[in-house]
């Protein structure tokens, strides 16, 4: 059969699992699929709060395509840390930032968000850490999210004196509807994993990263007897408009991102958060 073939591209890892780098040398991305079901782990491991930046995206970015091109049979997106999914957007990568790198990161992220938003098996969002802001982006970009209990999950950027581009928001809308997402848009809500869990942000809570993997392994069962093509297609539909939105506008988008953070007093307010989580520790 093609998938099975296709999977016997990646290079055997251990019992039954095909571990995969796109790149072959850093991995701060780790991909491996299941021999059995074809079902792709993806590890973030940036430490120590993989935090995105541009290399990072970029081996995201790299492993989706691949994924893409072997027909996987569904993903789930993951962290190596069991404190943190991913703190978002690496700060680093906006504050005093050079115009070309800055470029570079941006375009990267939209990549990775079309890639994923658009991925045509299922993801899963095993979120077993906080997810703030970028972080939030990615699991709303899957399909399903099971997030690991006492948490915290949202989109915050109001908080850091920054404007959540369109298609975050659209993310968003598209899950909890437009009224929640005001609120917790225009406020910088992080909310606990029961509070997202009652408004439907996430879909299942979890007791551990254990946990949250097996419940998000379960998933996939959903699809047992569904055409997969039928499934596919239905996802592009629906999705179609929203990604439509941003594949049209990257440019504008990027134009409106780098006059966003070049502002001096959004610069001021990253500095200052900046030195502000220096200060303080969440458990
Ligand atoms: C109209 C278009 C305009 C477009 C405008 C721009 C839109 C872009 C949107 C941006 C979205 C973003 O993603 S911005 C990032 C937002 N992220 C956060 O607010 C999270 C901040 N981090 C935390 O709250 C916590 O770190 C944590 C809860 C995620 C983890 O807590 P923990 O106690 O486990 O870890 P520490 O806080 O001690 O952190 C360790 C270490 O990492 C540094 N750190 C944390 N987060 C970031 C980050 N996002 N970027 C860079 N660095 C980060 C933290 O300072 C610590 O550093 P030191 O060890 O050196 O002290």
């Amino acid at each position: 059969m093609f998938l099975r073939s296709a999977l016997s591209l990646w290079p055997l890892a251990r019992n039954g699992t095909r571990s995969y780098s796109s790149t072959g040398v850093t991995k701060l991305v780790a991909v491996t699929v299941d021999d059995q079901t074809g079902i792709a782990t993806v590890n973030l491991q940036r430490p120590p709060v993989n935090s995105l930046n541009l290399e990072l995206l970029t081996e995201l970015s790299s492993s989706l395509t691949d994924l893409e091109k072997n027909k996987s049979r569904g993903i789930i997106l993951k962290s190596y840390s069991d404190a943190v999914f991913s703190a978002g957007i690496d700060i680093l990568e906006m504050y005093k930032c050079e115009e070309e790198r800055v470029t570079l990161f941006w375009s990267a992220l939209q990549e990775v968000w079309i890639k994923l938003y658009g991925h045509f098996a299922p993801t899963v969002a095993c979120i077993n850490g906080h997810a703030p802001a970028g972080g939030c982006l990615l699991a709303l970009s899957c399909e399903y999210r099971v997030m690991v209990k006492e948490k915290t999950i949202g989109l915050n950027e109001t908080k850091l004196g920054i404007v959540a581009p369109q298609w975050f928001i659209a993310s968003l809308v598209n899950i909890i509807g437009q009224r929640q997402s005001e609120v917790a848009l225009t406020t910088g809500k992080m909310f606990t994993t029961e509070e997202a869990l009652r408004i439907g942000l996430v879909d299942e809570m979890a007791e551990n990263t254990e946990d949250a993997f097996s419940k998000s392994l379960e998933f996939f069962k959903k699809f047992k007897n569904i055409s997969p093509f039928a499934r596919a297609q239905t996802k592009a539909f629906i999705r179609e408009s929203t990604i439509q939105a941003l594949v049209k506008n990257r440019e504008k988008d990027l134009k409106m991102f780098i006059n966003e953070i070049r502002k001096e007093n959004v610069q001021k307010g990253l500095g200052q958060y900046l030195e502000s989580l220096k200060k303080r520790k969440v458990s």
